[in-house]
């Protein structure tokens, strides 16, 4: 396995704090807005995410996440079950401006199914995507981001990594590995 590294973590502060900055020309001050971080992994992003505004806002932005698991559309097609994570939304969605935060965006079928399963919450007033990188040219469905940290090239059998400080490793990186060929 080849691992390199496409965003280091003083590029990865900078992206996060842009984001941020793009967030609030479109949110103001948040008092209509949330944010949702897909389970696993954009869990972390959107506590980053939420952490940032905080300490420009000084606003906490209501924030939670969400299982897509039994939303997916190849849920019942896996010889192994997939294991559901948790969800946690304390706060009404109802008329709201969501904002579904992701760390990767690849084929878009995890986004397509925390649509479906958000709108189990309620009907916002409108939905908009957030993600660290969009793999280019690996969409299944017609679905694309709002923000992006990063636009990426990758082959298929390639695969971006998003590593947290404390929870993953030494410091946060962004990484794409290539498989060896067997
Ligand atoms: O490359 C990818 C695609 C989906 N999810 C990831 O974490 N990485």
């Amino acid at each position: 396995m080849q691992k390199r590294l496409i965003v280091n973590h003083q590029l990865l502060e900078i992206m996060v704090m842009r984001l941020c900055h793009q967030l609030i020309e479109n949110h103001g001050d948040f008092s209509d807005s949330v944010i949702i971080g897909l389970q696993p992994r954009g869990r972390q992003v959107a506590q980053r995410i939420q952490s940032t505004l905080k300490a420009i806002l000084g606003t906490t932005v209501p924030t939670g996440y969400l299982d897509t698991t039994f939303h997916r559309d190849d849920f019942r097609r896996r010889e192994t079950p997939l294991a559901a994570n948790a969800t946690h939304i304390d706060f009404l969605i109802e008329g709201k401006k969501v904002i579904l935060v992701d760390d990767v965006l690849y084929t878009g079928r995890s986004v397509r199914a925390a649509m479906d399963a958000m709108i189990s919450f309620g009907r916002p007033a409108n939905v908009e995507l957030l993600v660290l990188i969009d793999r280019l040219y690996s969409r299944h469905l017609p679905i694309e981001p709002t923000y992006v940290g990063r636009r990426v090239n990758s082959l298929q059998s390639q695969r971006v990594l998003v590593e947290w400080q404390g929870s993953d490793t030494q410091e946060d990186n962004i990484w794409l590995v290539t498989k060896n060929e067997e």
